[in-house]
Formats: structure tokens, C-alpha cells, sequence
């Protein structure tokens, strides 16, 4: 990626070294004009006009080091910022597009360290790193240079012997920086991780009375982050003193050494006070010597972590056809399928078969972990299937692409999410056009649009954070106003109910087979009433079905599901 868009950006670069160059090079003629500004007054007869020229030509310089210092910024660092701009949108993309076996193996905070702490590195190497490459190599090439000029060679090589400490010292302090700056970073993750996760769950904390408990957690991670920090400027503390005392060593040879100079009329006053302004000049490059390796060792590293995630493959296969046609849903058919998570060898579905068919009321009951999610995820495609056990019209569903699976078939998870927009929004979700009218009716459908009526801004009402200001069964409705708003064939609502009152539920599931005549659902619920009309039953148990047809014939059948419809039926008599 880097290879690229260097490539892309080469002229950018190759500019901004350029201007970057001449900046570092007007930077070192001023001394030289100071230096003959000072010889033309330090004589018998001085010469003022020539002091002037001088003058005016540092402003010359300064008006040159202004233009110019605003071009490299704008080609280097300019392009850093691109570089980051662009690579954050192919990450951006390319993590969307995985499966979900991904997103079970990384946490959301890990894969937002991507886009912040490992683009800052990088951005750090592909702009300020790239600056002090040059200052590292030109400007502490030509420094040396414009020394020996003004000096001669003897003086500047007796001045520099210090200075090779100071690469030293960059080096080695960069290192315990580069590390210390890290646990600053890790430990700030953590403490703001752990305080969002308080916050999103603060209505748990407050029931569960912990409080003091988290209290004194936040208190620990905070006091690691503050440690983390105290120890870096520490760092950073004896690492700038030291560099100013060893080139404080470098101005005391030059004095110890060249003060006799000028006084033997070796060298002039002014070549003496140039020389000793380039011993300050010098400290810089000999600097960035040390930092430009530890800031390219950590971009680096940041690069090939982003790189890792960038040559993810998804597990779910896509066909080499994308465009296949495959109409209405007609059929789903599963056969002998055996499943298990990727990276993991337990089988959570054995030798299950189903057929789902255009029209159909199905429910999936059944124990708790028995499957029942896992078999509706992979019929969503959003899990892996080897060929041959999962049927689409026929046609292996690794054979269909995920966007038409995605179309014709909509999945509401056990989980609700809704976005911080407006109702109107959450439930028109990711359509342009749409009307007004359109999502009032879906809403009706899935029994939430008395609800939104009551709320003061009606469908424009903005949905807090995580969608807070609603119940959690006003919640799930609005999920279901959206799965259904889109119009695919087959709709799968996995237990997204179950916040909503067992009559609100019956009476959802009524409208929507009255209305929805021709569009397949499969409902997976713990409550067995709502399933008394469906056309075909399956029950779960340890990953196997162990029973299945219509109502009537499972309670003939008096297994599990017969027993826990029964018990059901009891418990709602008693409440
Ligand atoms: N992403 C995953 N990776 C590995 N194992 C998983 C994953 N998701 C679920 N499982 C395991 O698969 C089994 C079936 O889970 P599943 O969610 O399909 O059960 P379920 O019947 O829907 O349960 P419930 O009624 O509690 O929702 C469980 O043992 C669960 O621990």
C-alpha cells in the first residue's frame, strides 16, 4: 500500500525534499551573513553598508525560508495526511466486508487502535519522519560543510568529537520513549475502554449497586495512565538537558580552542560567531538521526499490523460470479449439514435438514445454546458452510453472492442497535428514496407506530446513544419496521420478541403473516403459542433436530416440545 501511493505521490515527495533542501540550505547562509556583517564593523574602518546588505539580505532569506518552509509542509506533510486519509477508508472498507468470524476474534477497541494509534505512527514515518531523514542526512552533511568553511577542518572536527554522543543519546533514549510512549497509549486505551463500557453499561452498574467497586477500578487504570506519563516526561526530562550538556561541551572546545584563534588572527570574529551558530544548528539533524530510526521502526510496525488486517480473508466464500440470477426465494433447503465455528473443532450442528418454503410460517424452538441462531446465521450467510448442505433455489449458497443473500433474505438478530439518528432514519435504513408514508406503514406492521406517535418529534425523534430513550421493546419493533421495510423474500426474526408482551408478539406475528402473504418467515422464539399456526416446526436440542412438523403433530409427538409447551401453558396460568 505504502509502495503506491508513494508512487502516486512521488512528485509530492519528491518537491517537498526538494523545497525542504533549500530551506535547510537559506538556513545556513544566514550565519555566514551575520559572520561578514560582523567582520565589516570589527575593523579599522568599518563599513556600515555592508552590515546593511547583510540585513537586508537575512530578511531576503527569512522571506525565502517562509515561502519555502510552507511548501514542504504542504507536499510532506501534506501527503503523510493523505496517505492516512486514504488507508483509513481502505481499512474502514476492508473490515466491513468480513465475515463474522472476525468480528468474534477482535474486540471493537482493538480494531479502533488500528485507525487511531497505528495511523498516527505511520503518518508519523510517511511525513515527519521522512523530514527528518533528510535533516538527518543533508543538513548534518552540509552543517559540517558550511563549518569547516567558515572554520576550517581542524577546529570542526575538535568541536564535533562530542556531538556523536548525541546520536547516541537519541538512539537509545528514543527506545525507552518509543516504549514508554506505548504503555502512555496502552494505558489510556484501557482506561477509556473501560470507562465507555461503564458508561454503556451504567443501568446494569446502578442494579447491580457496584458502583465503588468501578470506582475503584477507574481509580486504578487512571493512576496507571498518570504513572505511564510521569514515567515518559521523566524521560524525556533527562534526555533534552543531556543533549544541551554535551553540546555546551562543543561550544567550550570551540572557545577553548578557537577563541585563541581569532586572537592569532587564524580565523576572523565573524567566522568564529558563524561557526558557533552552526554548532547550534547542528544539534538538530544529529537528533533526528536517532528519533528517524525508532519513528520508522514503530510505523513499521503499525504498517504490518494494518497490512495483517488488510490480507484478512473472509471465511465466507464469494463466487467468482457475482452476477447470478436466482429470482424469488422459493426454497431453502438444508441438508446432512455438521457445523462448527471457524477455529473452533466443536460441532454446535449435527446432521441437521430443513426446508423452508416461499410462503412458509416456520419457528425454530428448542433448548437454550441448542443452535437454533447458528443454523438462521448460516442461512444468512454470515458463516461459512462447506458446498453441498446449504440450498438456495437450488443452488449451493456458496454459489450466491453475499448482496443477494443480503437482499432477499433479512436477518433481525437477537441484538438490537440502533443508530443516534431519527427514527425515520434507523428504519429507512441505508435507502435513499424513500417515503414517508412507506416507513409509517412498516411501522404500523411491526406494532410500533402508536408508540413513536407518543414521542414528541414523532419519526424525527433522534434515537439516543444505542437507542436509550426507547424501551427495549420499542426497540425491537423499530428493528423489525426495518428488516421489513426493505421487501425481501424471506424475512428470520431470531428471538427479537422477546422484550415485547407475549400478546403484542402474537398479535405482531398475526399482521405480518395477513399482510405478508407471499414472503417466507422463520421465527425462532421461545414462546411456543405464537408458532400454533406455523407450517412446520423444528426443535433444537444440543445442535440436532429433534422433532419437527406443525403444532398438532409435535404435541401428539408429547416430547420436549410437547412438554414445554405445556409448561408454558402452566406458568401463564399461574402469572
Ligand atoms: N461465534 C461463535 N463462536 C463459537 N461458538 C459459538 C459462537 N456463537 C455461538 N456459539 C456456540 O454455538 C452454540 C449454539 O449457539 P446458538 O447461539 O446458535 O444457540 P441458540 O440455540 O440460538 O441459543 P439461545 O436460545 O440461547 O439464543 C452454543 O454452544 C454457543 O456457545
Amino acid at each position: 500500500m505504502i509502495k503506491d501511493f508513494v508512487k502516486k505521490r512521488f512528485w509530492f515527495y519528491l518537491a517537498g525534499v526538494f523545497t525542504l533542501i533549500v530551506v535547510d540550505t537559506l538556513q545556513l547562509i544566514v550565519p555566514k551573513f551575520i559572520s561578514r556583517a560582523v567582520d565589516s564593523l570589527n575593523v579599522e574602518t568599518p563599513d556600515v553598508n555592508v552590515a546593511k546588505i547583510m540585513a537586508l539580505g537575512i530578511v531576503g532569506i527569512a522571506i525565502g525560508m517562509f515561502i519555502t518552509r510552507f511548501f514542504w509542509r504542504f507536499f510532506i506533510i501534506g501527503s503523510a495526511r493523505k496517505f492516512t486519509y486514504e488507508a483509513r477508508k481502505i481499512l474502514y472498507d476492508k473490515i466491513l466486508s468480513l465475515d463474522m468470524s472476525f468480528f468474534d476474534k477482535h474486540r471493537s477497541g482493538d480494531l479502533m487502535a488500528h485507525f487511531t494509534n497505528d495511523m498516527n505512527n505511520i503518518e508519523r514515518m510517511m511525513g515527519p519522519g521522512i523530514v527528518m531523514m533528510v535533516d538527518a542526512s543533508f543538513m548534518s552533511v552540509i552543517t559540517i560543510f558550511f563549518m569547516a568553511t567558515s572554520v576550517g577542518w581542524k577546529l570542526t572536527l575538535i568541536a564535533l568529537i562530542p556531538l556523536p554522543l548525541i546520536v547516541l543519546i537519541s538512539l537509545v533514549f528514543g527506545k525507552f520513549i518509543y516504549k514508554r510512549s506505548k504503555k502512555v497509549q496502552d494505558t489510556f486505551s484501557d482506561l477509556s475502554g473501560f470507562t465507555e463500557e461503564s458508561i454503556d453499561g451504567v443501568r446494569i452498574l446502578k442494579t447491580f449497586s457496584i458502583l465503588p467497586k468501578f470506582e475503584e477500578i477507574f481509580q486504578v487504570k487512571a493512576k496507571d495512565n498518570f504513572k505511564a506519563t510521569l514515567s515518559l516526561i521523566k524521560v524525556w526530562g533527562i534526555m533534552w538537558p543531556l543533549i544541551h550538556f554535551i553540546s555546551s561541551m562543543a561550544y567550550f572546545i570551540t572557545i577553548a580552542y578557537g577563541g585563541p584563534m581569532v586572537i592569532n588572527q587564524k580565523i576572523t570574529l565573524g567566522e568564529f560567531f558563524a561557526f558557533n551558530n552552526y554548532i547550534g544548528m547542528i544539534v538538530w539533524p544529529l537528533t533526528a538521526i536517532g528519533w528517524v530510526i525508532n519513528i520508522i521502526q514503530n510505523g513499521r510496525a503499525s504498517y504490518n499490523r494494518v497490512l495483517n488486517i488488510l490480507n484478512t480473508q473472509s471465511k465466507v466464500v464469494e463466487p467468482e460470479n457475482q452476477d447470478i440470477k436466482i429470482g424469488s426465494i422459493d426454497n431453502i433447503e438444508i441438508k446432512d449439514l455438521n457445523f462448527a465455528y471457524p477455529e473452533s473443532d466443536r460441532l454446535v450442528l449435527k446432521n441437521v435438514n430443513m426446508r423452508i418454503s416461499k410462503g412458509q410460517l416456520v419457528g425454530i424452538v428448542g433448548t437454550v445454546g441448542s443452535g437454533k441462531s447458528t443454523i438462521v446465521k448460516i442461512i444468512s450467510k454470515l458463516y461459512p458452510v462447506q458446498r453441498g448442505h446449504v440450498f438456495v433455489n437450488g443452488y449451493d449458497i456458496n454459489d450466491i453472492p453475499s448482496k443477494i443473500v443480503r437482499t432477499k433474505i433479512s436477518y433481525v438478530p437477537q441484538e438490537t442497535f440502533l443508530f443516534s439518528t431519527s427514527l425515520k432514519n434507523n428504519i429507512a435504513f441505508g435507502m435513499e428514496d424513500f417515503d414517508e408514508w412507506q416507513v409509517k406503514e412498516y411501522a404500523m406492521l411491526s406494532a410500533v407506530h402508536s408508540d413513536i406517535e407518543r414521542f414528541p418529534k414523532s419519526y424525527d425523534t433522534v434515537v439516543g446513544e444505542r437507542g436509550v430513550t426507547l424501551s427495549g421493546g420499542q426497540k425491537q419493533r423499530v428493528t423489525i419496521a426495518r428488516a421489513l421495510i426493505r421487501n425481501s423474500d424471506v424475512y428470520i426474526f431470531d428471538d427479537c420478541l422477546s422484550a415485547v408482551d407475549p400478546e403484542t408478539e402474537e398479535k405482531i406475528i398475526k399482521t405480518l403473516r395477513e399482510s405478508m402473504k407471499n414472503k417466507t418467515m422463520v421465527i425462532i422464539t421461545h414462546r411456543l403459542k405464537v408458532l400454533t399456526n406455523a407450517d412446520m416446526i423444528y426443535v433444537f436440542d444440543n445442535g440436532e433436530i429433534i422433532e419437527s412438523g406443525k403444532h398438532d403433530e409435535l404435541m401428539n409427538l408429547n416430547g420436549l416440545y410437547a412438554k414445554m409447551y405445556r409448561k408454558q401453558l402452566i406458568e401463564e396460568e399461574l402469572s
